[in-house]
């Protein structure tokens, strides 16, 4: 479908792996440009928004095991933390005895930013601990989305009112959660050099020890103004995308009393401990298929991942050739409403995940290799997300400690729907929930 006078939309999964696949040469357009914030008066492109595969590589290769299964072991205390503070925090503030409504949408993201702050530098910015958007800080990066979705559409815009060096005179130099968290970079890179000359551990490694450790290892490509963009995006790319998820859980395990029943009965059997552990979640199929299932229904990337279609153009299907120059993008939204996924893909219903009573195993691993080749919740290839990992350790602990802990019942009832909101992010409110304690 063409989306804009240059820019075609693809629907048919076999496109993912032939534009997002490595080495096929379809760069990230224009699209990113208004994503780019201004860093000490000069376009910050991090590890997200730049377009150049070099320079991409260049800047991802000293940070990636940062990002590495293996480091989630190292990052699980942290959201421990974090997920003991929430259950804690909710219950104090609304299980009580008059029934008080919860706007349970803005405390998963609380979460979300609390937790990827404190692995990645730290500390967290006491979301939780105060109830609130601390320094409206929630706000503002909305707002800062909804003008940037727009302005994707049209990236000419966007040097208009930002990029031009007339208008660089006037504006901040520098956002001020990159001059925030260059702050807490210098603060900690002292803090590990005093703890080293004492020959005591720093404990476990945050993601700035790892950026710090990565610029001893590559001075050339991660100075200070690197480090401090790598952690500035941790956290912008970190915090919306994982509490859109966990709404999308909530709302749609309340709307479904059958997924909320099978959810508790695998749950309350499995003695869990509480928070429940990474290792003791790995066994949760039914939980693990309710998060899955929540991606697919509603990704948090509302947009097309648009690339540039390189020389010698794309050859479709029926024969057409798409020419060089022309951007070409898949949305995930789009992608997993395929059939493949079955009949009802507007339902949302777990069980396609697992194995049907009636398919042999085998059948039943095609049929989910077949779902994973129409799955683009991460993006897919070299671009791909690099917090996958992250994610999962914070979804695949939090959900099942929650739902053990605390009973959640929407204000409005099961029929009450919520409202959305594409800016990139398909953020949702107005899902109001009564808590008790179980
Ligand atoms: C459920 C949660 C998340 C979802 C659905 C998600 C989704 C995505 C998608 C679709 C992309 C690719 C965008 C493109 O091709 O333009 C992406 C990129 C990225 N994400 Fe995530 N994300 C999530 C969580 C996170 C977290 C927690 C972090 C950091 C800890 C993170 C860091 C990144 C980074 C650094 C990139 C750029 C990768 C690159 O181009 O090398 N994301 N994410």
């Amino acid at each position: 479908m063409r989306v804009g006078p240059t820019t075609l939309s693809l629907a048919d999964p076999s496109y993912i792996q032939k534009i997002y696949g490595a080495g096929h040469g379809f760069d990230k357009s224009a699209f990113y440009h208004p994503f780019q914030a201004k860093v000490q008066n000069q376009i910050g492109y991090n590890l997200f928004t730049s377009r150049d595969p070099q320079f991409h590589a260049s800047i991802k290769r000293p940070v990636a095991d940062a990002y590495g299964a293996k480091s989630m072991i190292e990052y699980e205390p942290f959201v421990d933390s974090c997920i003991v503070k929430f259950v804690r925090r909710l219950t104090e503030e609304f299980a009580t005895k008059q029934r008080l409504p919860c706007d349970l949408g803005s405390w998963f993201q609380y979460f979300a930013f609390d937790a990827i702050a404190e692995m990645t530098m730290g500390q967290s910015f006491e979301f939780l601990d105060k109830g609130l958007d601390v320094n409206n800080m929630i706000h503002l990066l909305d707002a800062r989305l909804d003008l940037i979705a727009p302005r994707s559409q049209m990236p000419w815009i966007d040097w208009i009112f930002e990029k031009n060096p007339i208008v660089s005179l006037f504006k901040q130099k520098s956002s001020s959660f990159f001059i925030f968290a260059s702050r807490l970079v210098q603060e900690r890179a002292q803090q590990l050099k005093i703890l080293k000359k004492e020959g005591k551990s720093s404990g476990a490694r945050l993601f700035i020890d790892r950026f710090l450790e990565a610029q001893q290892k590559h001075p050339d490509v991660v100075d200070n103004r690197a480090v401090g963009i790598y952690t500035t995006s941790n956290i912008v790319a970190g915090s919306d995308t994982i509490a859109i998820v966990l709404r999308t859980i909530m709302y749609m395990v309340l709307r479904n009393p059958d997924v909320l029943r099978k959810l508790l009965e695998e749950l309350d059997g499995a003695q869990l401990s509480v928070p429940v552990t990474w290792e003791e979640s790995q066994k949760l199929p039914y939980t693990s298929a309710v998060i899955n299932e929540a991606l697919r229904i509603h990704p948090p990337v509302g947009f097309g991942l648009e690339r540039v279609v390189p020389e010698g153009g794309l050859l479709l299907d029926d024969g057409a050739n798409i020419p060089q120059g022309v951007q070409v993008s898949m949305n995930a939204w789009v992608l997993h409403q395929n059939p493949i996924f079955g009949a009802d893909t507007t339902s949302f219903k777990p069980e396609r995940w697992l194995r049907d009573e009636s398919e042999t195993e085998s059948d039943y691993q095609d049929r989910v290799a077949a779902m994973k080749k129409a799955w683009l919740p991460f993006g897919h290839g070299s671009r791909a997300c690099m917090g996958k990992h992250i994610s999962y350790l914070e979804m695949y602990k939090l959900v099942p400690t929650m739902f053990l802990e605390l009973e959640f019942e929407l204000c409005g009832g099961v029929e009450k729907k919520w409202k959305t909101r594409n800016s990139w992010f398909v953020r949702q409110w107005d899902m109001d929930c009564y808590i008790k304690k179980r």
